[in-house]
């Protein structure tokens, strides 16, 4: 099942410790410029979250772990139950700075839960932690990669949303994995990216990310979707998740639930694919997620030059939910969850 070079995937590196500052990768200034901004306090990588910098659930989840241990560095301590109790205001800070990805909570959640774990060296411990979210999430991207292509027959065209690749994640990528390794199967034949409307991840990243592996990938407006599946061109579609609920209902980036919708009408497969720490087996359904709304100004201009008449107003938000009954297969590093309803989520995560 192995079968893939996965070195040659290493090329987009999206967040590096350097073992006293964080280096985001910062992601609105791709595809054109790659600059790295320098967080050298936790408030630094809190504001580098929300304004988008670093983007992508798993990828927010690493960057706030590596800010909890600058927040570390910058606090006195006499030992771990004290310096839980400095570092909360820090970790309160980090959680807020998005509300709809899962992974941020719970990546906090390991903080805190290696701080309790820890004897006298709990700032080596958190250090520790914090490599080990970034090193696992690699390796589970590189799973659901091989599980996620073994669904796709040969020959198959897919569309993907958002930006799910390497810039997202530890690195590989959740649906991009899929994507990648489809392709080095030679499963998948034609790769197609949405924009992504506001904020254009599909069009500024994922494509500039394929084409830095030499994938070929047809840009399509997101409203050309269902023209695209009527036509038969793509068999699967294969995006990401920012949180699945204990019935398989997922929250992603905004669009995805009409590409669910068309898909099912079209006959086209329809995938999702995460690490399990975006599953949250504590929230019943997707009615219950809170969806961030971000300012109107991202639907009044595109690359910083109006296209609405003022006085205009805008609603935006940024995530929709996919009832789970739509979901083809959810793929996380655990394995496949083929038609997701409560019971299946259950048998495969527990709670
Ligand atoms: C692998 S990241 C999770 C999603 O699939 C991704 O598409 C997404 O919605 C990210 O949203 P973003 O607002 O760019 O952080």
């Amino acid at each position: 099942m192995d079968d893939i070079d996965y070195a040659r995937y290493d090329r987009i590196r999206p967040i590096r410790w350097t073992g006293d500052t964080l280096e985001l990768l910062d992601q609105r200034k791709l595809p054109f410029a790659t600059e790295y901004l320098t967080c050298t306090t936790s408030d630094e990588v809190a504001s580098a979250i929300h304004a988008l910098a670093v983007r992508g659930a798993p990828a927010i989840g690493i960057a706030a772990a590596w800010g909890v241990v600058l927040a570390e560095r910058a606090i006195d301590a006499t030992d771990a139950i004290d310096a839980a109790a400095k570092l909360e205001p820090a970790l309160q800070r980090l959680n807020a700075a998005r509300p709809t990805a899962v992974n941020l909570a719970w990546a906090l959640g390991r903080m805190r839960a290696a701080l309790a774990r820890a004897g006298h060296d709990w700032r080596d411990a958190l250090e520790r932690e914090a490599a080990a979210i970034d090193t696992e999430d690699l390796a589970a991207n590189r799973r659901m990669g091989a599980l996620g292509a073994s669904l796709i027959e040969p020959g198959s065209g897919v569309l993907t949303h958002c930006n799910t690749g390497s810039l997202a994640t530890a690195g590989f990528g959740t649906a991009l994995g899929v994507i990648r390794a489809g392709v080095a199967q030679g499963r998948i034949d034609k790769v197609f990216a949405g924009e992504t409307r506001p904020w254009l991840q599909g069009a500024r990243l994922t494509v500039w990310e394929l084409q830095q592996d030499g994938i070929d990938a047809t840009l399509i407006a997101d409203s050309a979707a269902s023209h695209l599946m009527k036509g038969g061109k793509v068999q699967w579609v294969v995006v990401g998740a920012d949180r699945i609920c204990a019935n398989g209902d997922t929250a992603n980036k905004i669009g995805t639930y009409q590409l669910a919708i068309a898909a099912r009408h079209h006959g086209v497969g329809f995938m999702v694919v995460a690490p399990s720490s975006t599953v949250d087996m504590a929230t019943a359904s997707g009615d219950l997620i809170e969806i961030e709304e971000r300012d109107a100004a991202e639907l009044h201009s595109v690359g910083g030059s109006r296209t609405v008449a003022e006085g205009i107003d805008a609603w935006n938000p940024v995530f929709d939910v996919t009832p789970h009954d739509l979901i083809d297969a959810i793929v996380t590093e655990r394995g496949v969850i083929r038609r997701p309803d409560a019971a299946s989520m259950r048998a495969a995560f527990g709670g």
